[in-house]
């Protein structure tokens, strides 16, 4: 059965990926951060990797992106690792919102005033403000730290210039850490917090390091390619449950319904998804469609899902 597949893949990927890459045209890059919107808008790129360390790839999937909110699972993982769930989840919830994933709507909607959940930028925010060191310096070093060797690469770096551009122009998100300073669930300074959140959103992947670390997620926190336990399974769960619940934002439902596997998005057009037990995967297209999400790398993991009969559901 997986031997069939696997052939199936290397028979059909490049097909698929061209076939969904027409899609981009729906769709638009990002320009908030202005850095962003340089990405070629009819980049599709994806990379499947095994327990075996097997691997296959087609489109750009050599190419580098920032992860933006793809980094959300694993600081939230990192957080969790250092507190423990009680102290996490008294500062952030578990709820979807249905809002767009920058939006401030419901801020004020709940009591205490903590946001929805850590995969919104409101949560995320608080997630990072989380993350043990001295001062934002060693809590990004040991971020950075932790990402490399999930993706198996000593060599992940920041794209400083992406860094710099959301730096100069995230009027929302600093409006939004500046609200959750005012209701104290804030672990540290705005300016500290914004600085640790806009670095781990501004590493840069390939499709293969995607894969890797998804790869970690897919096997419960033991990366099988060194047999080494690198996330407890407990916080797996967690990360996986709010993959499927909040992943792909607004657009989860429909995602749930159409591809049935826990992924994550970012703006940078980002997707990492994977199959329990199977497979992790990495895929990148940065036209986006209107909830934020790759539009033609969506498609293509529907696509390959539905043939490939992958839904969990
Ligand atoms: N959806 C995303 O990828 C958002 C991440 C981005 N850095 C932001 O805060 O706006």
């Amino acid at each position: 059965m997986a031997v069939n597949e696997w052939e199936q893949l290397k028979l059909h990927l490049d097909k698929w990926v061209e076939e969904c890459r027409e899609t981009s045209a729906a769709g638009k890059v990002a320009e908030y951060i202005p850095e962003l919107s340089k990405a070629k808008p009819d980049m599709l790129g994806i990379h499947i990797l095994d327990a075996k360390g097997r691997s296959i790839s087609a489109g750009e999937a050599q190419d580098s992106f920032t992860m933006q909110s793809i980094s959300k699972v694993f600081t939230l993982i990192l957080a969790l690792m250092d507190h423990g769930e009680s102290a996490v989840f008294s500062k952030v919830g578990m709820e979807p919102t249905g809002d767009h994933f920058n939006s401030i709507m419901k801020l004020e909607l709940v009591q205490p005033a903590i946001p929805f959940n850590p995969l919104i930028n409101a949560g995320a925010i608080v997630v990072s403000s989380m993350i043990k060191g001295e001062n934002a310096e060693a809590k990004s070093a040991r971020i950075l730290a932790f990402f490399r060797e999930l993706a198996g690469n000593p060599n992940l770096e920041y794209d400083m210039q992406v860094y710099i551009s959301e730096s100069k122009t995230a009027h929302l998100n600093r409006s939004i850490a500046y609200f959750l300073l005012d209701k104290g669930v804030l672990g540290c300074g705005v300016d500290e917090v914004l600085d640790i959140y806009f670095r781990h959103c501004a590493i840069k992947v390939c499709c293969a390091d995607l894969a890797r670390m998804a790869l970690v997620l897919a096997f419960d926190g033991k990366d099988p390619l060194t047999g080494k336990t690198l996330i407890p399974r407990r916080y797996v769960q967690i990360a996986k449950t709010f993959m499927v619940t909040c992943g792909m934002y607004n657009g989860s439902g429909e995602f749930a319904i159409e591809a049935g596997l826990p992924a994550k998005s970012g703006v940078s057009g980002g997707i990492l998804t994977l199959v329990p037990g199977r497979y992790g995967i990495g895929v990148v297209g940065p036209a986006l469609n209107s909830k934020g999400n790759s539009i033609a790398g969506v498609q293509l993991i529907e696509r390959l899902s539905q043939t490939l009969d992958w839904s969990l559901f």
